[in-house]
């Protein structure tokens, strides 16, 4: 029935995913936009450091003073991101220097530097947000419109402004389409597809977050383990269709009682995690019984009467995701073999004094 200890504890290092493969959906996504501004800048410099040299022969100081800008942007970026893991300048100067030197470059060149524009126009969609990067492209393609209409015939500055426009166009739309493909993978992939629950992929992500909110703020989460009373009897007699519609009506009934911030998985076929933030194990309780009472108390589809059984952990300090799963699997066990329908608090770790006791003490003392 449970199988979360295959799930590999580590976080990594999403720059690490150069190489290596994610281990969760959204690792993945920051991996995947890492790798093209890693590669966007390193082929750029392998570009536009010759152009250095040139620029700087032909006498033009400040066009060369840009690019050798621009070259050190590129060296900075690919150290940081490859050694720290972070974006340098938030990855802003390329943009903005590849569109100054491509105005630039065509006012004092000509067509050699307005050849430039294109692939300026076109990196901005990669290393920019999409809205900041069509902004940005408007106004690039009104100053190179301006540029060309300074420095070239009247027919050559209908065709730049027109090419220009068209290559931006496509490049937005091709990257509205990778945007929501990637949003819509996201969902897929993280998402169980009958009852629309987390899937197990952000299962350690969630749970650390939770355990950092408590080493760090001393915020306490909660987690309920809910687990269907003798669901295969309900496919053995109604059949798994009915099985299936029962899942997605318990999903309702659980997020009709969650808050916002809650989240709630689906980790094996009739099993549930919810992660409660800052929820202490009194208050989990108390939600852990209204669910299964929400259960117990009304038939799901076809008049199937059913309970759950569900087991309540508070995070201790301390503790790993593993462990700390780990305590509330071992009272889902007890509920069950108690006889199932109702909740078990799972233990606390040995040292460990309950917080309420402090606070029951102190009032008692006051009284
Ligand atoms: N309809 C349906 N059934 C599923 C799905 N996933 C798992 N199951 C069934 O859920 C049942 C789980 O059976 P068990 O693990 O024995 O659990 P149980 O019958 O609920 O017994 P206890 O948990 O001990 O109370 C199996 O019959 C699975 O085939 C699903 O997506 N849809």
């Amino acid at each position: 029935m449970r199988a979360h200890h295959k799930q590999r504890e580590c976080a990594v290092n999403p720059l690490a995913t150069t190489d290596n493969l994610a281990t969760n959906p959204t690792l993945a996504v920051i991996g995947f936009k890492r790798q093209i501004v890693y590669h966007l800048h390193f082929w750029a410099f392998i570009a536009v450091a010759p152009l250095v040299m040139v620029q700087w022969q032909k006498g033009n100081v400040l066009l060369a003073s840009l690019l050798i800008l621009f070259c050190l942007n590129a060296v900075a970026v690919i150290a940081f991101l490859r050694f720290r893991g972070v974006y340098f300048l938030q990855g802003r100067l390329f943009p903005t220097l590849a569109v100054v030197c491509a105005v630039y470059s065509t006012l004092i060149n000509g067509h050699a530097g307005l050849y430039w524009a294109y692939p300026a126009a076109a990196a901005l969609f990669f290393l920019l947000p999409l809205k900041e990067a069509t902004a940005s492209n408007i106004v690039f393609v009104v100053s190179m419109s301006v540029v060309s209409f300074i420095t070239f015939p009247e027919a050559d500055f209908w065709r730049i402004t027109f090419s220009l426009g068209l290559t931006c166009l496509f490049v937005m739309i091709f990257a509205w389409l990778v945007g929501r493909l990637q949003v819509e993978l996201t969902r897929l992939a993280t998402t169980d597809p009958l009852t629309g629950c987390l899937n197990r992929s952000q299962l350690a992500d969630i749970l650390n977050g939770q355990i950092q909110m408590r080493e760090r703020y001393e915020r306490v989460s909660s987690l309920i383990l809910l687990d269907l009373d003798y669901f295969k009897m309900i496919n053995d007699r109604w059949g798994h269709l009915a099985g299936d519609k029962v899942l997605q009506e318990l999903t309702l009934r659980i997020g009709r009682r969650l808050r916002e911030s809650d989240r709630l998985f689906r980790i094996g076929g009739e099993e549930f995690m919810l992660v409660l933030p800052e929820t202490r194990q009194k208050d989990a309780d108390k939600v852990a019984r209204e669910l299964l009472t929400s259960i117990s108390a009304r038939p799901f589809v076809e008049g199937i009467q059913i309970t759950a059984s569900a087991s309540v952990a508070e995070v201790g300090k301390g503790e790993t995701w593993s462990v700390w799963l780990n305590r509330a699997d071992q009272a889902l066990y007890e509920a069950k073999a108690r006889g199932r329908n109702q909740v078990v608090s799972a233990a606390r770790r040995p040292h460990e004094q309950p917080p309420e006791d402090t606070e029951d003490k102190a009032l008692a003392n006051d009284l």
